[in-house]
């Protein structure tokens, strides 16, 4: 377990002799809601479940010895930018991906966005609290193409952004960093990778003036396959730092590195925990990533 309180209420997991499907095989990257038809489901649908694996409290049990057994790294990448290893307990991931396939299929949920000029973003996206606006770069209460509203940040997730951003200050040295301030997040843009998911170097400065002058940080949490993610002061591959984010890792970048040229590269095909494949159905290959900020 983690060494933070869980702020979600959880009940216990699905009893050990779950069903599970075979493997469906659907393209992701074509399963979209083209504009106007139904959200795009995180999630495979439970087509065919005919197989009772009887291996999943062995399954639960190996999880769980390694998330107890694996080192919680905090590594400071650069000033202002922290990564929480494992942050998130399996079963808030768990209970994070519920929530989000939950949202993401109403009204407002995953939508395969493209820019102004028509090209598709290598992703699905929903916003919470407010639409970011691919095509503007702007944020705006509703969403243009659909008018639907984001839905709100549900609690449970900002308590887990302030326990995160407290506890990478509680590594970073004050006397050679200020600390990253904290953040009352009214903005979450949830991404979804599929197996050719990827974003190119970009810096995240569409929040207001204020909140960037300030460094107010950007929080991320990483859920599913692991993604290489790249980082550095410019907009070149080349010159970027590789990180590879896993399963329930953290990654704040505040302060000094608010404006850090940030991309995710590839994802890992089948490296998410099995575990939360298990439980929530993830599609696979698949990739969530919630980016929390304050506007
Ligand atoms: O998926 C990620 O790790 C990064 C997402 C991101 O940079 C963004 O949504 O602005
Ligand atoms: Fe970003």
């Amino acid at each position: 377990m983690n060494d933070h309180a869980s702020p979600f209420n959880h009940r216990p997991l699905a009893p050990s002799h779950l069903q599970i499907s075979p493997p469906v095989v659907v393209d992701e990257d074509k399963q979209s809601n083209d504009k106007g038809s139904k959200p795009f489901d995180i999630c495979t649908p439970k087509l065919n479940r005919c197989v009772v694996l009887k291996a999943s409290l062995f399954v639960k049990n190996r999880e769980k010895r390694k998330e107890m057994t694996q080192t919680k790294e905090r590594t400071v990448l650069r000033p202002g930018m922290v990564l929480l290893k494992g942050y998130i307990s399996i079963r808030d991931q768990i209970k994070i991906v519920k929530v989000i396939r939950e949202l993401g299929l109403g009204d407002g949920g995953f939508y395969q966005p493209s820019y102004d000029e028509g090209a598709e973003l290598q992703l699905k996206m929903m916003c919470l609290g407010k639409n970011w606006d691919p095509q503007t770069s702007r944020y705006l209460d509703q969403r243009p193409c659909d008018g639907s509203s984001p839905p709100e940040i549900p609690s449970e997730f900002v308590d887990l952004v302030n326990s995160a951003v407290h506890e990478s200050n509680s590594i970073t040295k004050p006397s050679n960093s200020k600390p990253i301030p904290s953040i009352s997040p009214d903005i979450c843009i949830v991404n979804f990778y599929a197996k050719n998911g990827k974003l190119g170097l970009h810096q995240d400065k569409d929040e207001s003036e204020e909140s960037i002058r300030k460094g107010l940080p950007v929080v991320s949490f990483s859920i599913g396959d692991s993604a290489e993610f790249l980082y550095g002061d410019e907009s070149n591959v080349a010159k970027a730092k590789k990180v590879v984010l896993e399963s329930g890792d953290v990654l704040i970048f505040g302060g000094k590195s608010r404006k850090v040229f940030h991309g995710v590269a590839s994802i890992d095909p089948n490296s998410a925990p099995s575990l939360l494949v298990e439980e929530t159905d993830l599609r696979r290959p698949g990739r969530l990533n919630l980016t929390f900020r304050q506007y």
